[in-house]
């Protein structure tokens, strides 16, 4: 991906006019293009050690190239392409070291620990809470450790549906090579072209098929990790057992910070015969939650179920394609947009859309047919792209989220809502969405688009400072699946205590005893 944008340049373009016509109505648009390329700042490691990288992992395997070193800076929340944009590459990694095995990861680690070299896990680089910007304070320079190369499908046991992963793969590339067997994983997340399996691990992320298929720390099934005390493998003889705590939660959401995970055995299943999405209308935000906490706990989860309120759905964020247009659910009353997608075989997606389709015709929704549902997974993976041609207009987009139980949700979006309201003022717009529920709760995912102003990285952080406040305030989780990064470690502490923390810092002690694996990224 180019350092200042999202995804494969070829896919970029302008602002389309619907949408710039929308947006001039409520927002100043001024050209805000990036700053020309600026030079990378030399590396600060000693030639002497990189010369002891190259004898650790071979001479290919260490790249001191300028582009791939910017390619490797930060990852790709709003704050993150800001400061590529302005031409900060303060925290570029001196080099970039390729292994090719769990062994040379190993290897790497150990001569990182000698030298005080810090090391950072580098899958797909679309990290959104500032987990690839560690800390460089103290230490001899920076290693992006690029996992690019681990990227095979390493073992296949299809009579226990599950598969081991090399943590360097793409989530099309893991999905191309399991269909070859007839299989699927069936994590899709928004970022799913770009971010890979051990990515997916690393920040316990969650797709948009997880009401059907779970989010993917619930996936997996066996973790191998490197890390400089040593290798850690667990979960190799069961899917589960009563050895103690289970460890294999340590290294899930762990972001680099403990080790570096080489191997990913996850569950498989058959890939589906028949794929359905389609569109109901609901008469409010809340309705359309009642509707999903009523299938969540009555057991009628389909594959894919998000909702829109109703900012979302006038704008038409669920259909980027169709942002400036009519909305979906625009039958005179405005309202909410509801997404259903049902995936499996003929038999089970008709029984499971009859007993979905029957529950929320008694909740008050009203079927809008497959059209809308359609549009959904055509465009699923193209909204990122707005992002960066509103960016060059001068208007600020970023999203975050959090999660709460029922109970608690609507004091949460409101609270949210008007953190974000207040700290970013007139004119701007914050839509939300649902799209992972739980028998018991939910978590809400924000897009906010504002002017941009003179200082929009400051102006932006002031917010998401705000909200983050106002999610604790709730008394919500920082994160559902974003990660805690350098972004959320400030807001730790409230969730899960100063003994918690303690344990995370004795674990990390034992494992990474002189702290080189993503310095200040997750530990407060
Ligand atoms: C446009 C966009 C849409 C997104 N949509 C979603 C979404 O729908 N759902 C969701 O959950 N997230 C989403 N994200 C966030 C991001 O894609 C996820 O956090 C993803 O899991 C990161 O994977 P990655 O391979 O890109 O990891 P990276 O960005 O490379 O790394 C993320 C963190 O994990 C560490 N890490 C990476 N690989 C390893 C490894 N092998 N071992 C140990 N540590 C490692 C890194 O050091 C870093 O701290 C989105 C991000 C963007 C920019």
């Amino acid at each position: 991906m180019p350092p200042t944008r999202w995804g494969d340049p070829t896919h970029a373009g302008p602002l389309p006019d619907g949408v710039r016509d929308l947006v001039g109505l409520v927002l100043p648009l001024s050209d805000t293009p990036a700053a020309a390329e600026v030079a990378v700042p030399a590396p600060h490691l000693p030639a002497g050690l990189i010369d002891g990288l190259r004898a650790v992992v071979g001479e290919d395997a260490v790249v001191l190239d300028d582009d791939l070193r910017r390619r490797r800076t930060r990852g790709k929340s709003t704050p993150d392409l800001l400061r590529q944009r302005a031409g900060d590459l303060s925290d570029a990694p001196d080099v970039v070291v390729r292994p090719g095995s769990h062994e040379d990861v190993q290897a790497l680690l150990a001569y990182a620990q000698e030298h005080r070299i810090a090391v950072v896990p580098f899958g797909g680089g679309t990290a959104v809470t500032g987990g690839l910007a560690p800390d460089r304070e103290g230490f001899a320079g920076v290693v992006s450790l690029d996992l690019g190369r681990m990227r095979s499908l390493v073992a296949l046991d299809p009579v226990s549906s599950t598969a081991t992963l090399g943590p360097g793969l793409r989530g099309p590339e893991a999905e191309a090579l399991l269909a070859e067997h007839g299989l699927m994983l069936g994590h899709y997340p928004q970022s799913f072209e770009f971010a890979s399996i051990g990515g997916f691990a690393a920040t316990r992320s969650s797709g948009q098929s997880s009401a059907g298929y779970g989010r993917f720390d619930a996936m997996v099934v066996g973790l191998r990790v490197a890390t400089p005390s040593g290798e850690v493998r667990l979960g190799g003889t069961a899917p589960s057992n009563a050895c103690g705590p289970d460890l294999r939660e340590l290294f899930l959401g762990s972001e680099g910070a403990f080790g570096v995970i080489t191997e990913v055995t996850v569950r498989v299943r058959p890939l589906p015969e028949v794929k359905e999405y389609e569109g109901w209308q609901w008469p409010s935000f809340a309705a359309g939650a009642d509707a999903m906490r009523a299938l969540a706990q009555g057991d009628l989860l389909p594959t894919v179920l998000r909702l829109s309120d109703e900012n979302e759905t006038a704008i038409n964020l669920a259909r980027p394609d169709a942002i400036g247009g009519a909305a979906a659910s625009d039958q005179g009353a405005g309202g909410c947009l509801m997404i259903v997608g049902y995936e499996g075989t003929p038999s089970a997606v008709a029984a499971k859309k009859a007993a979905v389709t029957d529950a929320l015709t008694r909740l008050g929704g009203s079927p809008l047919g497959a059209e809308p549902g359609e549009a959904w997974a055509a465009g699923r993976y193209n909204a990122p792209y707005l992002r960066d041609s509103l960016l060059d207009v001068g208007v600020l987009v970023e999203t975050l989220e959090t999660v709460t139980f029922w109970s608690n949700r609507e004091r949460l979006y409101t609270a949210v809502k008007a953190a974000l309201e207040g700290a970013l003022g007139e004119g701007t717009m914050v839509l939300c969405h649902i799209s992972h529920v739980y028998a018991t709760g939910c978590s809400l995912y924000f897009t906010v688009a504002t002017a941009g102003g003179e200082q929009p990285l400051e102006r932006w952080l002031k917010a998401k400072a705000a909200a983050n406040d106002a999610i604790v305030a709730s008394g919500a989780s920082i994160t559902h699946h974003h990660a805690v990064g350098t972004d959320h470690r400030g807001w730790l502490t409230p969730e899960i205590g100063d003994v918690g923390v303690a344990v995370l810092r004795a674990v990390k002690r034992e494992l990474d005893p002189v702290g080189i694996l993503n310095p200040g990224v997750l530990i407060p």
